[in-house]
């Protein structure tokens, strides 16, 4: 196990977002995160990363080796596509950093500057920034959010791609069904505030081998529609 989160407490003012929440993170796994809007799952990874202390409860990280990827790309405008993904780590070699390039689709646009890309490159080259810094722990935040159908399935792709490579585990929020099933070891899905688990879905095959037309899906998407909307009806 590379992270638990034991019995946490998060308020904000008078917002109780968790009121008693554990949870773990195996190393290597990609564990995703879907909920209603404005359960906490933005809180998790801010609790994750320290950016944010929980009110009680114990968080045991075995690595402060974490990278964060956030919804938009915050990559620095002043430097090129290669200096951006090099600043994470001034020792990686130009092999490695060409290698990233390679694997996130931006081979050709080294010397480029963030303002030149479309919003799917900046994000690609902000996630092979993230794997450039060797993090035991990858946390992303919605991180394909701006992009359209097609590109987030291709980002899929890619993530996956890097992810065979480093073993990394990942922390992956997001709204999408569809890409928690591509991606996921494991998806969790939150319920309202008060925050709990609704329940955990363990999905055990080999994210390259997975589409979305697979039967094995089914019954999951339908069991995830079913846990969100249930809340949406106990909600109206
Ligand atoms: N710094 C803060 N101060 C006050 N309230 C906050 C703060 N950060 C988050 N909140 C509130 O806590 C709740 C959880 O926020 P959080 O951003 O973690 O939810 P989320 O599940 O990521 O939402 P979304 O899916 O809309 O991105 C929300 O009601 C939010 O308004």
């Amino acid at each position: 196990m590379i992270l638990q989160l034991e019995k946490i407490h998060k308020k904000y003012n008078d917002i109780q977002v968790f009121n008693n929440l554990s949870l773990e993170i195996k190393e290597s796994e990609i564990v995703c995160i879907i909920g209603p809007s404005g359960c906490g799952k933005s809180t998790i990874l801010n609790l994750i990363s320290g950016l944010i202390q929980p009110d009680q409860g114990e968080l045991m990280n075995k690595s402060n080796k974490i990278a964060y990827v956030f919804q938009e790309d915050r990559l620095l405008p002043w430097r090129t596509v290669y200096k951006n993904i090099k600043l994470v780590d001034q020792h990686s070699s130009k092999e490695k950093i060409d290698e990233l390039i390679t694997d996130m689709g931006l081979k050709g646009f080294e010397n480029k500057f963030p303002h030149q890309l479309s919003g799917g490159m900046r994000q690609r080259c902000s996630i092979a920034r993230a794997f450039n810094y060797q993090s035991e722990l990858l946390l992303m935040d919605e991180p394909f959010k701006s992009l359209d159908y097609d590109l987030r399935r291709n980002m899929v792709n890619h993530l996956v791609k890097l992810w065979k490579k480093t073993q990394n585990a990942i922390v992956f929020v997001t709204h999408e069904i569809d890409e928690a099933l591509l991606l996921g070891n494991r998806i969790i899905v939150l319920s309202d505030r008060p925050t709990s688990i609704l329940k955990v879905f363990e999905l055990g095959y080999p994210q390259d081998q997975r589409s979305l037309q697979d039967e094995r899906f089914a019954g999951v998407r339908n069991e995830i529609i079913d846990l969100l909307s249930k809340r949406k009806k106990r909600g109206a």
